[in-house]
């Protein structure tokens, strides 16, 4: 099956809660990008993905995917549109196995039954969850609950993948992983949270610091050691 295009976001004006987190914040996400989002802790970072996923609503502004405003669809509208949110914290059902959880995930975005287990198989094997797949999700580790995560949003088939935060709370081989997963994904466009410096200079393509309520374009070079340890002290120093 042709996966579908990937999907492009603008967002204009965007403020939330009365300017209090975001105010203002322009941002364009090319179809196809990774476009990563840093900044210190409490930026606006997760908010952020919460208004483009539709769980939460802007004060002003507007939400463009493909050109088609969605600022007042709603979530499950959004996710019908193609896009995916992964959480800091996966909201599984731990009574169901791995294999379960991420068929619930795929199943309203597959025509059949068979072709949502058929992607489930797939993406059990990439993400090297086999071992797993019997278990029931509430007998999970952490880490290994953000990868049942993730493989229930990639298994979605999304054109806007959302991931918050998906290194947090790994190990360095499963990190390594994503990013070749994140690198390998077409046709879709990844909005990715990360405090991972170094996954965020190997895997994005654009990088956007939010900063004061507004998103600013940043280099890759900017990135370097000196730029991490200025993002880390910054984030430190809010959270003092
Ligand atoms: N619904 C809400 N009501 C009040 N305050 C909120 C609400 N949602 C978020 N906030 C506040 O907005 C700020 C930004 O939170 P957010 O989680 O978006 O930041 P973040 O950049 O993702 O931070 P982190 O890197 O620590 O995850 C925080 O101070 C948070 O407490």
């Amino acid at each position: 099956m042709t996966p579908p295009p990937a999907a492009a976001l603008e967002l204009t004006g965007l403020s939330y809660l009365d300017d209090r987190i975001l105010h203002d914040l322009d941002l364009t996400v090319t179809a196809g990008s990774r476009h990563a989002l840093i900044g210190a802790n409490g930026a606006g970072k997760s908010s952020l993905l919460n208004l483009i996923a539709g769980l939460a609503a802007p004060s002003r502004g507007r939400i463009l995917l493909d050109g088609r405003d969605i600022t007042r669809r709603t979530q499950r509208a959004r996710a019908r549109l193609g896009i995916a949110r992964t959480f800091q914290t996966p909201s599984l059902i731990d009574d169901h196995t791995v294999i379960r959880n991420i068929t619930v995930a795929a199943r309203p975005h597959h025509p059949t039954r068979r072709q949502a287990g058929s992607a489930t198989c797939q993406i059990i094997g990439r993400l090297g969850l086999t071992p797993i797949a019997a278990r029931p999700v509430g007998t999970l580790s952490h880490a290994q609950r953000r990868l049942v995560d993730l493989a229930g949003a990639l298994a979605s088939r999304p054109r806007l993948l959302l991931l918050d935060e998906p290194s947090s709370g790994l190990d360095e081989a499963s990190i390594a992983l994503i990013g070749e997963i994140l690198t390998r994904l077409q046709d879709v466009t990844v909005i990715l949270v990360e405090h991972d410096l170094s996954l965020v200079t190997s895997v994005a393509t654009h990088i956007s610091e939010l900063r004061d309520g507004q998103a600013h374009p940043l280099d890759h070079a900017a990135l370097g050691p000196d730029a991490t340890a200025l993002h880390q002290g910054r984030a430190q120093g809010q959270s003092c």
